[in-house]
């Protein structure tokens, strides 16, 4: 980031009552868009479509477009409808004249009466230069003004003089105020967009061009999600026709997290865009189910795909007997070595087995046809399908190539030990057969308790008959969870397209997480996406990240920690709770008080040294003991006291606990008179507080987070790793503040920050 210009650097309202002054300029320049704007959209609401057309469907049609061109055109009076200015150098014209160009950069496109832009998109050629240029390359922009707004009116601008040598000097790292005002505002209410502020490193992934797949990884709050959405949106600019033909599609991990974003798109004019989660996409039976991470993880694996295709393709079993076909007096018979060849021949062609399947009875007709012309026949196309339809031949194409249904097909292999012993033989060792079967056979596809993992391989069979749908682009966003066959899911829904993939390997918390992304990349269909890396976080503040990133080196070796650009310091509070908890509450051996009240806390001298900042020290205190504590009790009471506390702050609270504590903690906020949101739901003024199971906290973020038991929180995971990583993605939601909340040891790993040769021999993770 360059320096701003101290020349005419951030001016608030101090002028902003001189009307020729350079604020009420803009300000001018604002009240005149928004009248144009206004025009426009009476423009389009006066248009009589009795005169455009007389056909009561082209009307209807017509008329929802405009109803939609309406809404495009509606002027939000808290959106500002611009945020940017760019002064290009003058370049001289043929005439020998000077002339420069001025843009405002905006959410839409407004024009004057006469067709001259007023406002132009952010995501048109034009504005790119808003995001991209610097003083090293000012990309022909002179200067570059951000405007700053306080409840819809224009307050305050900033600018950045890209082309003055003199400048050069102070090239250094800068953020910008408004940037930062805009980090630190307050996140009430449901995910906003960020096109004032989108920065270099991200522009260039939101604009990169569509033929291609990008894969991102980044660290926790490094705008992930925002930039796949302003993808999305770049791209639905860029190739508007194209996509409203192919279609988009946003994959999230669970509705909580797609509730949160949902708001974006719109409020960036793009209402098309469908969302779903990978479950919803496979979701062909009722989910009832679940395996354990041995089964779920066989299950995802991506030899599983060849199981099937093996299984689906023994369906297919050589002819036994010729064909004969009788029309009228005569009798055409094809030999079984010729059904054989066309047998042989559909299988080598490695078509989709549904296709296949309707192509054999022409096949075979067509051999009955050329029997008819040896014998001086002349049919023509229509006896080809009266003989594609003789049940002679349907008959044999039913013996030769069955119709096989997807979920039938899965069901038996994981019920029938023989079957999937013979497909899965040299793919599956044996305790993987015996780990992939139920351990109750299913009677019917009705009956059996699908899990998840077995709706995934019923796509796939699915896809292995027909062809899957393919969209125009796809993102995939915390990509990191998903295991092969998802992978393979989400991709053959792009096979024609290309897609966004966004991830983070350190907040991997499947059994089956992503290695590596080259792996998922070539599981997804695209293995030669670039995989670009984000490292500056907007979200969590210094203190935080630095804390929470102690567990990287445990879980993660090798990922890069990401830098906040959050000036303001946070506050990163732990607090003990003199109580122990019983053993039977939570599932972990008690810790005896002494150590639950101190020994955790980190001495300055403990902070590693690579964080740079001394005030990385979380400040340990000792919780206010709560009256009526008892056990749990003493931890829940705390974590509501901590929400409390929190709820005098501007902005919204998360509470984060250990999915096993939930029960206790939700009676414990509405005894205390609190109606705690659910996960995504939306935050308002007046219900500002979500108690959040650990296992829906991925890609949520609230201005301040309470976290209950972090000891808890790894335990509640199948093995060490997964727990850290669980305890990662907790760690870093909160926006201005967060006080972890704990009656047992926390987790070793956070204490303090070890020597080299100290941590444990993990294989390092290959972004
Ligand atoms: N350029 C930016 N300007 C302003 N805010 C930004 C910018 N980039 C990201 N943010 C904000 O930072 C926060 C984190 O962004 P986001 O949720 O996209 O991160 P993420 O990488 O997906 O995080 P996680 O890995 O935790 O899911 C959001 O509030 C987002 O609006």
């Amino acid at each position: 980031m360059s320096a701003p210009d101290h020349h005419s650097s951030l001016t608030s309202d101090d002028n902003s009552d001189s009307p020729t002054g350079p604020l009420g300029r803009e300000q001018s320049h604002l009240f005149a868009s928004r009248a144009a704007l206004r025009t426009m959209r009476e423009q389009v609401e006066a248009l009589d479509l009795r005169d455009v057309t007389a056909n009561w469907v082209n009307a209807a049609v017509l008329g929802s477009q405009m109803e939609a061109r309406i809404k495009e055109l509606a002027d939000l009076a808290h959106t500002p409808l611009f945020f940017g200015r760019l002064d290009y150098l003058p370049a001289a014209r043929a005439d020998g004249e000077e002339d420069g160009h001025r843009f405002y950069i905006g959410r839409r496109h407004v024009h004057d009466a006469h067709g001259d832009p007023m406002v132009v998109d952010w995501r048109a050629p034009v504005s790119q230069p808003f995001y991209r240029a610097s003083r090293k390359d000012p990309l022909g922009v002179e200067l570059r003004r951000r405007f700053g707004y306080t409840g819809g009116e224009l307050t305050a601008y900033e600018d950045e003089n890209l082309s003055d040598p003199a400048e050069h000097a102070e090239e250094r790292e800068y953020t910008s105020r408004l940037l930062q005002a805009e980090i630190e505002r307050p996140r009430v209410g449901p995910m906003r967009d960020i096109v004032a502020t989108i920065q270099p490193e991200q522009d260039e992934i939101v604009r990169a061009g569509l033929a291609g797949t990008v894969c991102v990884q980044g660290g926790p709050g490094t705008g992930k999600t925002a930039v796949g959405l302003h993808r999305v949106a770049y791209l639905l600019y860029a190739h508007r026709e194209r996509l409203a033909r192919t279609g988009t599609l946003v994959i999230g991990p669970n509705r909580s997290f797609l509730h949160y974003i949902e708001q974006v798109l719109p409020a960036l004019g793009e209402l098309e865009v469908k969302q779903a989660t990978v479950d919803d996409l496979v979701a062909h039976v009722e989910v009832r189910g679940t395996d354990d991470a041995t089964t779920a993880v066989v299950k995802g694996d991506a030899r599983m795909a060849l199981v099937l295709r093996r299984a689906i393709r023994s369906h297919v079993t050589a002819p036994a007997e010729p064909v004969v076909v009788v029309r009228g007096s005569r009798r055409w018979r094809v030999p079984v070595h010729e059904l054989t060849e066309i047998v042989d021949e559909l299988l080598a062609r490695d078509m989709r087995y549904g296709a296949a399947r309707e192509a054999l009875p022409r096949r075979i007709a067509h051999a009955v046809l050329t029997r008819m012309e040896e014998a001086g026949e002349a049919p023509d196309d229509r006896v080809q399908d009266a003989v594609a339809r003789n049940p002679a031949v349907k008959a044999a194409v039913k013996a030769v190539w069955p119709p096989v249904d997807p979920a039938k097909l899965v069901l038996r292999l994981l019920s029938d030990p023989a079957f999937l012993a013979e497909h899965a033989d040299g793919v599956l060792d044996e305790d993987e057969q015996r780990a992939a079967l139920w351990a109750k056979p299913a009677r019917s596809v009705r009956s059996a308790k699908w899990s998840a993992a077995d709706a995934v391989l019923i796509d796939e069979a699915r896809d292995l008959v027909e062809r899957t749908h393919s969209l125009g682009h796809v993102v995939l966003d915390e990509a990191q969870d998903l295991s092969p066959m998802q992978y393979r899911a989400v991709g053959r829904r792009c096979t024609t397209g290309s897609a966004t993939v966004l991830g983070d390997l350190a907040q991997g918390t499947t059994p089956w997480a992503t290695g590596s992304w080259t792996e998922a990349l070539a599981h997804l269909g695209k293995p030669d996406a670039a995989v670009e890396e984000l490292t500056a976080g907007f979200r969590v503040p210094r203190e935080v990240i630095a804390y929470a990133s102690r567990l990287l080196p445990y879980m993660s070796p090798g990922l890069t920690e990401v830098t906040s650009v959050r000036e303001s310091p946070g506050s990163l509070e732990i607090r003990a709770v003199a109580e122990a908890v019983p053993q039977e509450t939570v599932p972990q051996e008690a810790v005896p008080q002494e150590a639950a009240a101190g020994e955790e806390a980190a001495a300055p001298e403990d902070v590693p040294a690579e964080t740079g900042a001394p005030e990385a020290v979380p400040a340990e205190v000792e919780a206010p003991a709560p009256e009526h504590s008892d056990g749990v009790g003493a931890l829940v009471a705390a974590a509501v006291a901590a929400c409390e506390e929190s709820l005098r702050h501007e902005g919204s609270i998360g509470l984060i606990v250990p999915d096993a504590l939930l029960p206790e903690v939700s009676e414990a906020l509405a005894a205390a008179g609190h109606t705690p949101l659910a996960p995504g739901e939306e935050t308002t003024a007046v219900s500002r507080l979500t108690l959040v199971p650990v296992s829906l906290a991925k890609g949520l973020e609230y201005d301040y987070v309470v976290l209950a038991e972090p000891a808890a929180v790894v335990a509640g995971e199948p093995d060490e790793r997964t727990g850290l990583r669980r305890l990662y993605v907790a760690l870093t939601r909160a926006v201005s503040g967060l006080t972890v909340v704990h009656a047992r040891r926390l987790p070793e790993q956070l204490a303090e920050s070890r020597r080299m040769d100290d941590l444990p021999a993990v294989a390092p993770v290959t972004p």
